[in-house]
């Protein structure tokens, strides 16, 4: 069979790419402004078709979404059958067919591709897709369905949606009827099967007091609410930041990203969050999750990524321990370098700790390699994984009292609540709102398990970014030349003093990290590096920003 030109061609050309416009398929797929992506959705389209008659017809899905990016930004991800980022080797050609510059051209590069991939184009395709509430959305989606018809693929539009939901859409479909059937392949079954898993591991429980949840006016709104119903009294949910349809409003003041970045409180909840009360934000297509409260004096405080992996990581030991299974199923921990230094000196005091390049597919990936592997990135981009192998050794252990029996249910509830495909702020939500309900911690009794390092982010704008490389998970800059020496001088001036900088994978700009002992010496650190990147590599002194020292 070959490619179907005439239809291919036809439905190209109502998506014309831009001239002009390079586009990329980076860290967090391609992600841009939402009027610029017409073509790219198209392209998608066939691509994601092409990659399922690759995989025997294994459904693939699309994402629609720019995540925490401003309202205007959209962008697009493929998601592999295990509800996993697409692999590696295929985003070059993701970028490749994105970047022909005429249909004719794109049909040569998908001629080229489906000859050197040896797809065979009898192969059945099935891609399901969903979107998050972007007003460019909509059109983004139509651009995509033209796409996946020219390519002759079965379309399942999975509607507006968060991330984490689609990924469990694509997981559960093609594992559908065998033994590691994930789950009914539809949001409803996503949600039945956490909130019954919450219900169980929270029995019996004093009712943790209400939780705000703070939806970044974005999708995970939507999702949150329907939380609220399915686990009904063992946990009140109370949704904010939920206007998914007020223009200008998604990210804005709000937000997982906001209140990492900012380091403070939403504004729109400064009335309503009381001293000692918990909140959480997501982001906006909900797949990250920061908590917060204030204390008895008002002061606002947080707890990212970190904390979480440092709070699960911990109950899934004692658990494994109260189970007797401890000696089968190790837990092993994968950070980042922007993982704040004070959890990870804790938790390398307890676990085994990997650091690893930025970016979800390398954390997901080295957490596969432990048994248990609790992965988060600061901020709050996370989940756990149980290998097959510990998923059978908990179906097979025989516990030998009714406590271990207990703790061994907890566990196998646990694979449940939490999303495996991928970071999922709901279900991150659910399993730290278990973990204090069965430790009976409030916030600020989570929140002392270690302190947090005084830290600052900082972007650089540059005239090339490209320029920057890195090496030991992103610690070290190797180019350009001479410029890791200088940081490392400033470094050593200040008391508990770290930093590092490195090229961002999904915006223009070089990012700078600082922490330090000291709030101040923090800042100081974090814009004396962002002054020498900015001057060292070519920075119009006209421009330089104020705060760079
Ligand atoms: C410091 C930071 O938060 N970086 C984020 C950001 O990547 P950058 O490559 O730093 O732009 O977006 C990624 C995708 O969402 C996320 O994985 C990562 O953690
Ligand atoms: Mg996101």
């Amino acid at each position: 069979m070959s490619l179907q030109v005439d239809l291919i061609k036809q439905l190209s050309d109502l998506h014309p790419k831009p001239e002009h416009i390079h586009f990329q398929y980076g860290t967090a797929g391609f992600r841009t402004l939402g009027s610029v992506l017409d073509s790219v959705m198209f392209r998608v389209g066939v691509l994601a078709g092409l990659r399922s008659k690759r995989l025997d017809g294994k459904t693939i899905g699309v994402m629609v979404t720019a995540s925490h990016n401003p309202e205007p930004d959209n962008g697009v991800k493929l998601v592999d059958p295990r509800g996993e980022m697409l692999e590696n080797s295929w985003e070059v050609h993701a970028t490749t067919l994105a970047n022909a510059p005429t249909s004719e051209a794109f049909i040569e590069a998908v001629d080229a591709f489906v000859k050197t991939m040896r797809i065979d184009l009898s192969k059945p395709a099935k891609v399901v897709y969903a979107r998050d509430t972007r007003p460019s959305g909509p059109a983004l989606v139509a651009a995509l369905e033209d796409g996946i018809k020219a390519i002759g693929a079965e379309g399942r539009d999975a509607g507006v949606t968060s991330t984490p939901v689609l990924h469990y859409l694509v997981r559960a479909i093609n594992t559908k009827g065998t033994k590691d059937a994930y789950g009914e392949d539809s949001e409803e079954g996503y949600l039945e099967k956490l909130s019954a898993a919450y219900k169980k591991l929270v029995a019996g429980k004093a009712a943790s007091p209400p939780l705000l949840v703070d939806c970044a006016n974005g999708v995970g709104a939507q999702v949150a609410y329907k939380f609220a119903e399915y686990i009904g009294d063992t946990l009140q949910l109370i949704p904010v930041n939920t206007a998914t349809t007020t223009p200008g409003a998604l990210n804005n003041g709000c937000g997982a990203d906001f209140v990492k970045t900012s380091q403070k409180l939403p504004p729109s909840l400064a009335s309503t969050l009381k001293p000692g009360q918990r909140a959480c934000s997501l982001d906006g297509d909900a797949d990250r999750l920061i908590y917060f409260y204030l204390d008895g004096r008002g002061q606002f405080h947080m707890l990212d990524g970190d904390k979480i992996a440092a709070l699960v990581a911990a109950f899934i030991v004692e658990l494994t321990k109260a189970a007797g299974i401890d000696d089968q199923i190790k837990v092993g921990i994968v950070q980042t370098a922007y993982a704040n230094g004070g959890s990870t000196k804790y938790l390398s005091e307890r676990l085994p700790v990997k650091c690893v390049p930025t970016g979800v597919k390398h954390l997901h990936h080295a957490a596969e390699k432990y048994d248990v592997g609790v992965y988060f990135e600061a901020n709050g981009h996370g989940t756990v994984l149980f290998s097959p192998e510990s998923l059978d050794k908990l179906a097979q252990h025989q516990p030998s009292t009714p406590a271990q029996s207990t703790a061994l249910n907890h566990i196998i509830n646990l694979t449940n609540v939490i999303n495996q495909t991928v970071g999922d702020a709901l279900s991150d939500m659910l399993l730290v709102e278990v973990v204090l309900a069965h430790k009976s911690y409030s916030g600020e009794e989570w929140d002392s398990l270690y302190v947090d390092l005084p830290n600052r982010l900082v972007k650089v704008v540059v005239a090339d970014r490209n320029i920057f490389k890195t090496e030991d998970a992103e610690r070290r800059l190797v180019s350009p030349p001479g410029l890791q020496v200088k940081i490392d001088e400033l470094v050593r001036r200040y008391e508990g003093g770290r930093a590092f900088v490195r090229p961002s994978g999904t915006e223009d700009v070089v990012r700078v990290y600082a922490e330090a002992t000291l709030r101040t010496q923090a800042d100081e650190l974090a814009y004396r590096v962002a002054g020498l990147v900015y001057d060292e590599t070519g920075g119009d002194p006209a421009r330089r920003p104020i705060e760079f020292l």
